[in-house]
């Protein structure tokens, strides 16, 4: 079993805390390796070497940059199948998924190098004769990275690879629940030729290694993907610093099916949308809204697809779910089915932990659909985060709309009909930053994801996404 420590101006060290916590496997409860709780004496090591290292990267062309970290990905590349395993280990998800995931780190980092030569500024008119004025995009300096566990390298991939190109350098704290694939990557970005301090991998618990990361005035920027309670937080402990926040945090994705729907394509959107990764993406579908007038006929269509969905070993291709990532989410999934039930829903599918024969210490959930729910009920509400799925009926597209926005957060939404009329009224009126239309969730890195309300501020991937890793400076040359 391997005991990692922390990864600091390229090398390899010991926190001075002393203190090491295990990872478990979510599909056996067995400890996969163990890692090293960073305090703040660490955070303060780290950061200082990357505010060292970050002075000779923006110099470095952007070019340059740019091509060393896609030999950075090369590398990746080469260690897929390796970062794959481990990240099935740590976190649970299918092989398959944990290898498209490794594929999205390399995506996520080769779209942010091709800004490499488009970092333009401006030349603006001045209103002073014989003098122009100059807009100047330049890097931040130190970004601290903070990632959540569902796509631990994915999420890795997302922050690194803008931040660098943008000419920063990077303090990244993963989240102790699945950091081992992710501190492998440090091995990788050294052998690509990455400067020593110019990306360092740390461990330790958010409320002590995160808050010091965050608190620091080393650091300009911080990019964190997580909860919005530990969005919150670090918003606060930014306050002191004025660091850059950009935060992607919970969700509560509505699918609305309207009666319109190509009701087999909304069904295999609806369900892609709920179980994949165990329903831990952010962009899930938390809670389907179907009209009442096709609600039989749907229902019809989509509830045999739950019931085939196959819970097993994460390593078993056969499989189409694997377990939670931790026995704290499992129970929950638990809680969540409890209340549900005592507020008067019905479980109409699953609702219990599922039984995997040999994989008896794992976390293991069915997928579970409930009908019977209201609008005030609290799965309607709170963030399930895994497979459990509220089913409501609803008349009007009035009523989808008052649904869909009675909620404190505003990431997501998923669509389904052909009515472009419909279309049109439903994204304008919906309260989120991101819309699906006659599909299922997954964004694409040169869109922009983007949480309203509290599912976060800033917004990351493409062209906005990336702007927020440079500052800009004017200066006004009068030559008169
Ligand atoms: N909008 C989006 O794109 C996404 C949102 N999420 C959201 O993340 C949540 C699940 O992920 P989960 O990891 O449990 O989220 P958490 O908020 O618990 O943790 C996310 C990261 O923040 C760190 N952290 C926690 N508290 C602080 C703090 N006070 N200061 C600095 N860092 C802190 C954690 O460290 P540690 O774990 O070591 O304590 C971890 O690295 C869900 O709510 C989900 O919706 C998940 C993926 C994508
Ligand atoms: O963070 C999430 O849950 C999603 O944004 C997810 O993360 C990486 C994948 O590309 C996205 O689907």
């Amino acid at each position: 079993m391997k005991n990692y420590q922390l990864y600091i101006d390229g090398q390899w060290v010991d926190s001075k805390s002393g203190e090491t916590a295990e990872v478990l496997s979510p599909a056996t409860g067995e400890v996969v390796a163990t890692i090293q709780n960073g305090n703040e004496a660490d955070a303060q090591a780290a950061l200082e070497a990357a505010e060292k290292a970050q002075k000779g990267w923006a110099k470095t062309p952007p070019r340059e940059r740019a091509e060393l970290l896609r030999k950075f990905c090369d590398e990746v590349r080469a260690n897929r199948e390796e970062l794959a395993v481990l990240t099935t280990r740590e976190m649970g998800k299918l092989l398959t998924v944990a290898r498209f995931e490794v594929d999205v780190f390399c995506s996520f980092v080769e779209y942010a190098c091709d800004w490499a030569r488009q970092m333009d500024g401006d030349i603006v008119q001045s209103d002073n004769r014989n003098e122009h004025i100059y807009i100047h995009k330049i890097p931040r300096g130190v970004v601290v990275g903070i990632t959540a566990w569902n796509f631990p390298v994915a999420l890795a991939g997302r922050k690194i690879g803008p931040a660098l190109v943008a000419g920063n350098a990077m303090v990244l704290k993963p989240t102790s629940e699945t950091p081992l694939a992710t501190l492998e990557l440090a091995n990788l970005a050294k052998k690509a030729g990455l400067p020593d301090g110019l990306l360092n991998i740390v461990t330790g618990p958010g409320r002590t290694m995160g808050d010091a990361l965050c608190r620091s005035p080393i650091t300009k920027m911080v990019s964190m993907t997580g909860s919005t309670p530990a969005g919150q937080a670090i918003i606060k402990a930014t306050a002191d610093n004025m660091a850059h926040c950009q935060l992607e945090l919970g969700g509560k994705a509505p699918f609305i099916v309207l009666e319109d729907a190509d009701l087999e394509q909304a069904a295999a959107a609806a369900l892609h949308s709920r179980f994949d990764n165990c329903g831990q993406v952010c962009t899930c579908n938390e809670r389907m809204y179907i009209q009442e007038s096709v609600y039989d006929e749907f229902m019809s269509i989509f509830m045999p697809k739950v019931e085939a969905i196959k819970v097993g070993d994460p390593m078993d291709e056969s499989m189409d779910m694997g377990p939670k990532v931790s026995a704290k989410e499992l129970e929950h999934m638990k809680h969540l089915v409890e209340v549900s039930v005592k507020e008067g829903a019905t479980v109409a599918h699953g609702g219990k932990e599922a039984s995997v024969p040999g994989f008896e210490g794992g976390n293991w959930f069915e997928p579970t659909i409930l009908t019977d729910v209201k609008q005030d009920m609290t799965i309607v509400h709170e963030e399930a985060f895994g497979p459990i799925l509220p089913v409501i009926k609803f008349q009007t597209i009035e009523q989808a709309i008052e649904y869909a926005n009675d909620a404190e957060y505003g990431l997501a939404a998923m669509i389904c009909t052909k009515d472009m009329k419909n279309i049109l009224r439903l994204v304008d009126e919906l309260e989120c930053g991101e819309v699906y239309i006659n599909r299922g969730h997954g964004e694409q890195h040169q869109g922009f994801h983007n949480g309203y309300k509290l599912s976060g501020t800033g917004g990351e991937d493409g062209k906005y996404g990336f702007e927020q890793y440079l500052e800009k400076k004017t200066f006004y040359v009068n030559f008169d």
